[in-house]
């Protein structure tokens, strides 16, 4: 079983009289605990196609199945969604006016028996993230671009998910603060056995690729990564 099955699929948008085509006949697997870049020029559809497999968009055509399940059979996406993927955009992944530690808590009643175990745990996630006491406690709209990437992967690291999808991670980052936050994020993926998907023209996180994609011409071609 694959992670991520696409078989022949057609996706496309009307824009007023325009017919935009993004993909056609297009076919993408991920295998599970793979890393995978995709990379392509801007509009290409790279968003689109995290969020095609986060089933938050559909395909006009062809089949999206995520670990064997094909996504148009799935009743209850948002709660699909939480319990299989952490998504990772520019933004914004969590709520603003939370603190970065109750986001990572979201889900988890205060009055939970296991309550004060998962609050330890967060605040140990987010120390190991760099957290300070304070910066944990901040609303998460408080805090700076770094410290909000680093706190969605925190909320990451917290519930574990089996498929990680990040949708350019590090735009609004220095190139050394970028690989160091996601080198975080692969460690912890590749300790887990997540499938992390991620879009991205960064050589640097390229060359981190079990597997790097091009997006163009409306299909996914295999592209060698320079360390290949
Ligand atoms: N919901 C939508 N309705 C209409 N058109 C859409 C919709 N979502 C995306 N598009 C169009 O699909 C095209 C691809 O968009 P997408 O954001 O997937 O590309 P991208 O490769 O991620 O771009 P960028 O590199 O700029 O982030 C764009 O032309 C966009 O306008």
């Amino acid at each position: 079983m694959y992670a991520v099955d696409l078989n022949n699929v057609l996706k496309r948008f009307l824009n007023g009289n325009e017919m935009t085509v993004l993909y056609d006949n297009m076919n993408f697997r991920v295998s599970e605990g793979e890393l995978v870049v995709i990379s392509g020029k801007r509009l290409s559809g790279k968003s689109t196609l995290l969020r095609m497999i986060a089933a938050m968009t559909p395909p006009n055509k062809g089949t999206v199945e995520v670990f064997g399940q094909n996504l148009l059979n799935i009743k209850k996406r948002p709660e699909w969604r939480l319990q299989n993927i952490g998504f990772i955009t520019n933004e914004g992944c969590l709520i603003p006016y939370l603190t970065a530690k109750q986001n990572l808590l979201i889900g988890i009643p205060t009055d939970d028996r296991n309550f004060a175990r998962k609050e330890r745990e967060a605040e140990q996630i987010l120390s190991e993230l760099g957290f300070s006491e304070e910066t944990m406690n901040d609303s998460y709209e408080a805090l700076t671009s770094k410290e909000q990437l680093l706190a969605t992967i925190g909320r990451i690291f917290m519930t574990s998910p089996k498929l990680i999808l990040a949708d350019e991670p590090t735009k609004e980052l220095s190139g050394k603060e970028g690989q160091d936050v996601l080198h975080k994020l692969f460690s912890f993926a590749k300790k887990q056995g997540s499938t992390v998907i991620i879009t991205s023209n960064d050589e640097s996180i390229i060359e981190k690729a079990d597997t790097c994609f091009l997006l163009e011409n409306c299909k996914l071609q295999e592209k060698k990564t320079q360390i290949q």
